[in-house]
């Protein structure tokens, strides 16, 4: 295996084991009292170590290896991409989270902009990871900053988090927001305009 690398604070750069989350799942399910020779589980541990795989395959990506088609365009009004799917595992407990993100941008002056497929793409490499909204919504955000060089950037989350819904606290229904705003969309007009697209239906 690699040595392990920071990657945006977050996991490493190496491979998913997935020798050794067969054998994690088969341990939780003998904690939970269950009997993982049983029938119907005992394909089940390898089974949840490839879903685990697919589920945090975020891990081993990074926002270059998505946002590779820059076109030079020279539009310099806001792009905004809506109501992207989000699926993402809350780090508290490892249950899902979902909704949607909205991701905008002001392209760099030179024009450079990308493939508007690639904006869904980066919201995938970084909710394919165990999560908070709000490190989710930043990354997203400052990725774009940093690659694209674009004028600004909004990005807002809105997810229902299983583990408010199905246990805990039990509030289905409750949405979370989140928002990370960068560069000339700090503007008050310009944030109020991008704001009242990604509200309107
Ligand atoms: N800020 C933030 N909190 C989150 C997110 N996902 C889950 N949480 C919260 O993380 C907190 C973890 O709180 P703890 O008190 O350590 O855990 P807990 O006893 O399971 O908490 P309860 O969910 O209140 O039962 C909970 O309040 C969750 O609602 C997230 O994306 N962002
Ligand atoms: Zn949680």
């Amino acid at each position: 295996m690699t040595d392990p690398v920071t990657l945006d604070g977050q996991g490493s750069i190496g491979e998913f084991d997935e020798k050794r989350a067969e054998a994690a799942v088969r341990e939780l399910l003998l904690a939970v009292g269950e009997d993982p020779d049983r029938e119907g589980l005992r394909e089940t541990p390898g089974r949840v170590a490839r879903a685990y795989k697919e589920i945090f395959a975020g891990l081993y990506q990074q926002p270059e290896d998505v946002l590779t088609t820059t076109f030079d365009l020279g539009h310099d009004e806001m792009v905004l991409v809506k109501d992207i799917e989000v699926f993402s595992t809350c780090e508290h407990h490892l249950v899902p989270f979902r909704g949607v993100a909205h991701v905008g941008y002001i392209p760099a002056s030179t024009g450079k902009i990308t493939g508007l497929s690639k904006l869904a793409r980066l919201v995938d490499v970084y909710a394919r990871r165990p999560q908070v909204q709000e490190r989710l919504t930043t990354q997203i955000a400052e990725s774009l900053m940093s690659i694209l060089e674009p004028r600004g950037v909004i990005v807002v989350v809105e997810c229902e988090h299983m583990c408010m819904s199905m246990r805990g606290i039990r509030k289905p229904g409750a949405k979370t927001l989140t928002s990370a705003v960068r560069g000339q969309l700090r503007d008050p007009a310009t944030r109020a305009e991008a704001m009242s697209l990604i509200m309107a239906s």
